[in-house]
C-alpha cells in the first residue's frame, strides 16, 4: 500500500514481514551464493523496508538488514563536496571538428607539442579519496561539485585498492564500469526473472553502484580505470601520460591504453585504431579523450566552469545493438 495512508502498526505490520525474508534470502545470496531470487525482486523488497524504516524511523530494529554494517537506511546517500570540482569534457564529432580543436589550441599555445590520448570508458565517473595510503572515501561525481557518498558500495570492487604502495593523501578520479560480459550475463539474469534490463553498461554501472546495499553492489562485478588526480602536487609526474603510470604504480587500475602522441596524425592514427578494435574491447567505449601531455601547460591553458580548456573528447557514433533480421516480425 501506498505508504501515505499507512499507519504506524501497519508499517511495523509489513516491515515484521519483509525482515524475515530478506535475512533468508541473504543468507541463501552470501553463504551458499544459491540465490532463490533474483537480485531485482531483493533489491525491491530490500527498498521497501528501507522506505517504511524511513518514513517511520520508530519501527527500525537494530536486526533489520538495512542496519548491517556499510548499510544505510536513508534512501538518498550522504553529499560530498568536490572542492577541486569534477569537470566535463567538450566534445567533438568530426574528424574536420577535431582538427579545428588542435590547430587552435596550438595557435594560442605553441608550447602544446605533445598530447596524451586515452579511451573514454562507457561508465560513470568517480571519486577515491585516500589518506595515508588508505582509502578513507568513495564518491560519485553528481554534479561535478557535490556527489553521493558511496564508500561502503566501492570498498566491494576488487579493483579498487584499499591500501596504496605509498602512505600518501591523495584524491583520484575515474571511470566505474561494468565490462561487457559482466554487462550480458546481469541483464540475462534479469531477463530471466522477468525484470527489467539495463539499456547500456553505463546504467547498469551507475545501478549497481548506486545500492543501498554494499553486498549488491559486490555482486555485480564492476571494473575501474582512474585516469586523473584532484591534486597532483605531491606526486612526481609533470605530464598526464606520466601520471598515469604513477597511479598504477600506486596501486590502481589504469587503462593501458593510452600513447602519447606528438600531431594530428598520431592522434588520428590512435582513434582509427581503437575505432576499429572497439567491437574486441571487454568494455564499452564512447570516444577517445586528447589531452595537452604537460601538467604545468594544463595550468597555464585553464579551463571554464565546465570543462578544460586543453583536452577534447572524439565521440564515437553510438554502438548499434545488431539484431539479425530474422528476428523482427514484419507486418505486411
Ligand atoms: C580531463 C577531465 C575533465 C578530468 N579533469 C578534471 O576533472 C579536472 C578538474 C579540475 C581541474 O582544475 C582545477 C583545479 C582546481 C580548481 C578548479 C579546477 C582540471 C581538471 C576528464 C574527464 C573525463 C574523462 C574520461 N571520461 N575519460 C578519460 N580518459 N579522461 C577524462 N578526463
Amino acid at each position: 500500500a501506498d505508504l501515505h495512508n499507512l499507519t504506524v502498526q501497519e508499517a511495523a505490520a509489513e516491515a515484521d514481514k519483509l525482515r524475515p525474508q530478506l535475512v533468508q534470502w541473504g543468507k541463501e545470496y552470501y553463504e551458499n551464493d544459491q540465490p532463490t531470487v533474483p537480485d531485482a525482486e531483493y533489491d525491491q523488497v530490500y527498498n521497501r523496508l528501507v522506505q517504511l524504516e524511513t518514513a517511520f524511523p520508530s519501527i527500525v530494529t537494530p536486526d533489520s538488514p538495512t542496519q548491517r554494517v556499510g548499510g544505510q537506511v536513508d534512501s538518498d546517500f550522504t553529499k560530498v563536496p568536490h572542492p577541486i570540482p569534477m569537470l566535463s569534457l567538450g566534445d567533438v564529432f568530426s574528424a574536420a571538428e577535431l582538427n579545428q580543436f588542435v590547430e587552435r589550441l596550438q595557435q594560442d599555445y605553441p608550447e602544446v607539442q605533445e598530447f596524451n590520448c586515452e579511451l573514454k570508458i562507457d561508465g560513470l565517473s568517480i571519486a577515491l579519496r585516500y589518506e595515508q595510503g588508505r582509502l578513507v572515501q568513495g564518491s560519485t561525481r553528481g554534479n561535478g561539485t557535490i556527489g553521493e557518498d558511496i564508500t561502503a558500495n566501492v570498498k566491494t570492487i576488487a579493483s579498487v585498492p584499499q591500501t596504496l604502495s605509498r602512505p600518501i593523501d591523495i584524491e583520484v578520479r575515474g571511470e566505474c564500469y561494468m565490462g561487457k560480459e559482466a554487462f550480458l550475463a546481469l541483464n540475462q539474469r534479469r531477463e530471466l526473472a522477468g525484470q527489467a534490463i539495463f539499456a547500456n553498461p553505463r546504467n547498469a554501472a551507475a545501478g549497481s553502484l548506486r545500492q543501498l546495499d554494499p553486498q549488491v553492489t559486490a555482486a555485480r562485478h564492476l571494473s575501474t580505470f582512474m585516469y586523473n588526480v584532484a591534486d597532483y602536487a605531491d606526486l612526481e609526474a609533470t605530464t598526464q601520460s606520466g601520471m598515469l603510470t604513477e597511479l598504477r604504480e600506486l596501486g590502481f587500475s589504469v587503462d593501458p591504453d593510452y600513447q602519447v602522441a606528438h600531431n594530428l596524425d598520431e592522434i588520428n592514427a590512435y582513434i582509427e585504431k581503437y575505432q576499429a578494435a572497439r567491437d574486441q574491447l571487454s568494455y564499452g567505449i564512447d570516444g577517445i579523450v586528447i589531452k595537452t601531455n604537460s601538467l604545468a601547460l594544463q595550468q597555464t591553458i585553464g579551463h571554464t566552469v565546465k570543462v578544460p580548456k586543453w583536452a577534447i573528447a572524439y565521440k564515437f557514433p553510438p554502438e548499434v545493438a545488431r539484431v539479425q533480421i530474422e528476428d523482427i516480425e514484419w507486418t505486411i
